[in-house]
């Protein structure tokens, strides 16, 4: 099972390099490594997994994050009712060799910031990112896949995307002034 000792250091160049684009069909290894990278998300989400083998909790992983040098992401997004009761994944896909195909203008930030499983410490700063994203993308099986996301769904897909082009959330903060949102930008 992968755990937060997989994850590669911060400085480690794979984290600032473009990724390698999957060739289908995918080997064995890879595709055993994608679903071990969902079942990690799953388990940095359930409290008591999360605690025994010390997991960050997280909604997406990239491969390179673990070392990998390939255009492959999971995403694990739950949604949830009223009391907070999990009801059903809003998103559980493995992205193969996602491309954004078109974007608004609008963009929009999440008010606290970003993380990142990569990144052991607070960067404090919005990340200003496309309000709606469409993005292609091959599912595990090489099935050519669309999706049309916005608001927080398409932040945490932008931001495994950006993991594949070498790019982490805090090279978006405007450090001059880290919590400013431009005109163009929504606080969400
Ligand atoms: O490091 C990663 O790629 C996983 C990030 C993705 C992410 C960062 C900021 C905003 C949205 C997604 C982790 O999921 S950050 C930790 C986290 C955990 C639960 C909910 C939201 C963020
Ligand atoms: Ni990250």
């Amino acid at each position: 099972m992968i755990t937060m000792k997989d994850f590669v250091p911060e400085k480690e160049p794979i984290l600032r390099e473009q990724a390698r684009p999957v060739e289908f069909p995918i080997n064995e290894e890879l595709k055993e490594t994608a679903v071990a990278m969902r079942q990690f998300l799953i388990n940095s989400q359930d409290s008591e997994t999360a605690e025994k083998y010390n997991l960050r909790p997280g909604v997406g992983v990239a491969a390179p994050q673990i070392g990998i040098d390939q255009q492959i992401f999971a995403v694990y997004l739950m949604d949830y009712d009223e009391e907070g009761n999990e009801t059903e994944p809003l998103i559980d896909e493995i992205f193969v060799n996602p491309k954004i195909i078109s974007h608004a203008v609008q963009k929009v930030a999440l008010k606290e910031g970003e993380g990142c499983l990569s990144v052991p410490r607070e960067v404090p700063g919005i990340v200003p990112r496309p309000k709606r994203v469409t993005v292609k993308y091959n599912d595990l099986e090489g099935n050519e896949k669309k999706i049309r996301l916005r608001d927080y769904e398409a932040v945490v897909v932008q931001h495994e995307i950006d993991h594949l082009k070498g790019i982490l959330f805090y090279d978006h903060i405007d450090e001059k002034t880290p919590w400013e949102p431009d005109e163009d930008t929504t606080l969400i």
